[in-house]
């Protein structure tokens, strides 16, 4: 509202003789049970009229109305000023603004920023929480991109280590030849099935050792099978050939599960890291650090950094016997993404039980003098729950990706069913609404709060097609695009029809969607988009309950009205797309 804020300076130069800054001039929205779109501020405008604050918007407010043809009328409310703009105002905002097809589409910014998510490790499928990260990071690439960003959208693997070395080690003793074909059990979940082997035996064997008089440290060491766990772990830093065939065989089995899960998520990546190739990297750093002298050396060879001064810890970086830790990984992977692409920001969405971990990371990249480093930042955020009782995952703790989905189709069809929605569909189109309104539901749920947050995930309430859901906002879509099919062609003729009060709200709501885009690009926030496609959908609602769109009373008028109809779509259409979800046709 660059006009209003000129104005005002100029009203303030005018009657009090006095240059304010635009920027010190507050413009808001006006309060819905106000009449008006914009508010100006007052208060600080009486010390120079040395008026009351009524007094001062009301010589405010006849300057602005006699000098500005789009306000057409104000009204003061306890030092507020209200303005109120003209159907002309809103009219040309919306035809040249908001109607055209490059509406809310931003220019490239040239700068370049890495989105690293989901992130999993190669040894059980995919969670809950990987669900929350994957839909978090995945929604934010797309917002950095809407926002002219060029996004890396990045996925770091966790593929060698102890972990995946225990599911190997179980599946040559207990297997017998299993392989996803022979079992029909999804790869990654047939490498899961062996790791909890794993564990069940290596508890079994503790106990045992336990009951013959070791201790509960000595008896976790000495188990044969963790022995064998470890050596395996040596034959494949080794290069030993059946170790690492075995290892390629069973990760490939995890990749094609995680990849079908990732389809059925919607979510993609433009470049994977895997450990295997990057967890001897970080030794580059720890000479580094020593040659600079931001590290030290202990009389036992290993290297730490001492962050007391900085109110941390002192951090180990490299043990006596050489062999590195995951900060050091860490550090060496975030100098090799630097030197890949070059990028202004790197963001990391990894769960708030490592923030400590990135405050240590991005710490010591500053103080080794990554000049980058100012450009890193951890995405945190909290655990997901369902509510007790519902959905126990195979492995008995935590809830499986894969299950949860197949759990939200399922209340999408129930609910839809139960409504009576979905009359004329073929088997393969119901299929995939389920799946599309399922999925919109979860995304919908989990993104539209703050990302710190602890969440209750309630499928049911999720799917609500009356509430501050996904669905709703699918609804809303579809409602339109049923209108719309309805009403033949819309003509690109300008209406210059008197507005009501619905119209020019809905006009204001889709007038932000651009700022919105930037804000939530900015936070990296999802939950700004989110909220905003509900008041669209809101608005838009109000809109169709109040005025009737085909049957409008002239054809100048209902014209306009498919206008509005078609931007709101459209609007709702790309808001939902920066969180990942699709929003059906018809349903
Ligand atoms: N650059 C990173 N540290 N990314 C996060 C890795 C997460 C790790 N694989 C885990 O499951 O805990």
């Amino acid at each position: 509202m660059n006009f209003i804020t000129e104005a005002v300076v100029k009203a303030v130069k005018t009657l009090y003789q006095t240059d304010v800054n635009p920027a010190d001039i507050n413009l808001q929205e006006t309060r819905k049970e106000f009449e008006g779109q914009v508010t100006l501020v007052t208060f600080p405008f009486t010390k120079l009229s040395r008026k009351s604050p009524e007094q001062t918007g009301i010589e405010i407010g006849e300057f602005l109305k006699s000098e500005v043809s789009e306000i057409s009328a104000f009204n003061v409310i306890k030092g507020f000023l209200n303005i109120s703009l003209a159907d002309s105002f809103w009219l040309n905002k919306f035809y040249t603004e908001i109607l055209p097809d490059d509406f809310a589409r931003f220019e490239p910014n040239g700068k370049k920023v890495m989105v690293e998510y989901s992130s999993p490790n190669t040894n059980k499928p995919l969670h809950l929480g990987h669900v929350r990260n994957n839909l978090l990071g995945y929604s934010v690439a797309k917002i950095l991109e809407a926002a002219g960003y060029d996004v890396i959208k990045t996925n770091l693997v966790n593929d060698r280590g102890i972990h995946i070395c225990k599911s190997m080690l179980a599946w040559q003793e207990f297997g017998d030849g299993e392989t996803p074909e022979s079992s029909g059990l999804k790869g990654d979940h047939l490498v899961g099935k062996y790791y909890v082997l794993f564990d069940k035996e290596y508890k079994k064997q503790i106990d045992e050792l336990k009951a013959a008089g070791q201790t509960e440290e000595e008896a976790k060491k000495n188990a044969p099978i963790i022995k064998e766990a470890q050596q395996m772990l040596q034959k494949w830093e080794a290069g030993d050939k059946d170790v690492i065939s075995l290892w390629k065989t069973m990760n490939g089995w995890v990749y094609a599960g995680f990849g079908e899960t990732y389809k059925r998520l919607g979510v993609e990546f433009d470049k994977f890291y895997y450990e295997s190739n990057t967890y001897l990297l970080g030794k580059d750093i720890v000479d580094e650090g020593l040659a600079k002298e931001v590290f030290f050396k202990k009389e036992d060879g290993s290297v730490w950094i001492d962050l007391t001064a900085d109110g941390l810890d002192q951090k180990l970086l490299l043990r006596s016997d050489g062999t590195s830790v995951y900060m050091t990984q860490d550090l060496g992977t975030a100098q090799l993404k630097y030197d890949d692409f070059g990028m202004d920001e790197s963001i990391y969405v990894v769960g708030n039980e490592q923030d400590y971990h990135f405050k240590v990371l991005f710490l010591i990249l500053e103080k080794l003098g990554k000049t980058w480093a100012k450009g890193l930042y951890h995405l945190s955020y909290g655990m997901v729950d369902l509510p007790s009782g519902k959905m126990k995952s195979r492995e008995g703790t935590v809830v499986d990706a894969d299950d949860l989905i197949s759990e939200m189709e399922t209340t999408a069809k129930d609910q839809t069913e139960a409504l009576g929605k979905v009359e004329g569909f073929g088997e393969a189109e119901k299929e995939e609404l389920y799946h599309t309104i399922g999925m919109g539901a979860l995304k919908y749920f989990l993104l539209k709060v703050d990302p710190k947050k602890r969440l209750l995930f309630d499928p049911n309430e999720s799917v609500d097609f009356q509430g501050h859901t996904g669905p709703f906002i699918q609804y809303t879509h579809a409602r339109i695009r049923s209108v719309l099919s309805r009403a033949g062609a819309i003509s690109p003729a300008k209406s210059a029809a008197p507005l009501f009060a619905e119209e020019r709200e809905l006009i204001l709501i889709l007038g932000q969607f651009p700022e919105i885009i930037e804000t939530a690009a900015r936070g990296y926030t999802p939950a700004v988009i989110a909220n905003y496609v509900y008041e669209v959908a809101k608005a838009f609602n109000k809109f169709y309950h109040e005025r009737s769109i085909l049957q409008a009373d002239d054809e100048p008028t209902r014209q306009f009205r498919l206008q509005l109809s078609s931007a709101s779509a459209n609007v709702i259409k790309k808001g939902m797309g920066l969180l990942g979800i699709e929003v059906p046709e018809r349903m």
